[in-house]
């Protein structure tokens, strides 16, 4: 398989079913983890694998279920002379990344004083496509969030969706399925309540058709296993299971 997708964990911010959810995407020599929330460690060492086997990690917003283990990550290779991780992200989250979160827990006087000290900083350019290997190129789109918060869903090898945590936006997903190719999409889902900052299952399910049955289901609470088969077709990603994505 040229690529594939195992989710660390597939849990909405306070599951405790679920791990945070954060993807590994792995083609045959490169490896990229999607954001490294406070539960990613753990979930790595469950599945007995090791950041030193990740090529870079990228960052889709500043919330704790996706940055959370940053620290542990970037200390962890440190303490064993590793090379630094590398970090993609959009330009407008560096300094929120490093001043409202990391520098609080991560800043030694003289030593690291940057985020540029622990990881090897990438910037990428939102809505240009970013070659990061011979099978994997990601785009960043600017999703909505919460008021005042960027945050970036992301476009993999052009027909493939995977939500940063978004509210609903049924013209771009409609768009992105019947005038850009896009074969599948991986979607933030809150199953009950109202949505607020997410999309909620009911508005998923008022997509037509088409779209609804390229869509698989993510960043989910406790309570998933009392929707299951009331999700009108759209499967919820298992977490720790590897699939298939193109290949
Ligand atoms: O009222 C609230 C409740 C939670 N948060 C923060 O949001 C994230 C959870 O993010 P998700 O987008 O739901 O995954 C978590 O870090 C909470 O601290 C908030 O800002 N306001
Ligand atoms: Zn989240
Ligand atoms: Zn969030």
């Amino acid at each position: 398989m040229t690529l594939q997708l195992q989710m660390l964990g597939t849990g909405s911010a306070f599951a405790k079913n679920y791990y945070n959810n954060n993807a590994l995407l792995i083609t045959p020599d490169y490896t990229l983890l999607v954001d490294c929330g406070f539960t990613g460690p753990l979930a790595m060492y469950d599945l007995g694998r090791s950041f030193e086997e990740v090529d870079a990690v990228l960052v889709t917003h500043i919330h704790a279920d996706h940055i959370g283990g940053l620290e542990e990550l970037a200390f962890s290779l440190r303490s064993r002379g590793a090379r630094k991780m590398t970090l993609l992200l959009a330009e407008a989250l560096i300094d929120p990344l490093w001043e409202h979160t990391l520098m609080g827990s991560m800043y030694q006087e003289g030593k690291i004083t940057r985020l540029e000290d622990i990881f090897d900083v990438r910037p990428i350019v939102p809505d240009m496509p970013c070659r990061l290997s011979r099978d994997l190129t990601v785009n960043l789109i600017q999703t909505p969030h919460i008021p005042g918060k960027l945050s970036y869903s992301l476009l993999l090898n052009d027909d493939i969706f995977y939500s940063a945590d978004m509210t609903f936006e049924p013209e771009l997903l409609t768009n992105l399925v019947r005038n850009q190719g896009c074969r599948l999409i991986f979607h933030d889902c809150q199953l009950e309540g109202p949505g607020v900052v997410h999309t909620t299952l009911e508005e998923l399910k008022s997509l037509p058709e088409d779209v609804r049955s390229v869509i698989s289901l993510m960043h989910y609470g406790d309570e998933k296993p009392d929707y299951v088969g009331r999700t009108d077709g759209m499967p919820f990603l298992e977490q720790h299971v590897v699939y298939p994505l193109q290949g």
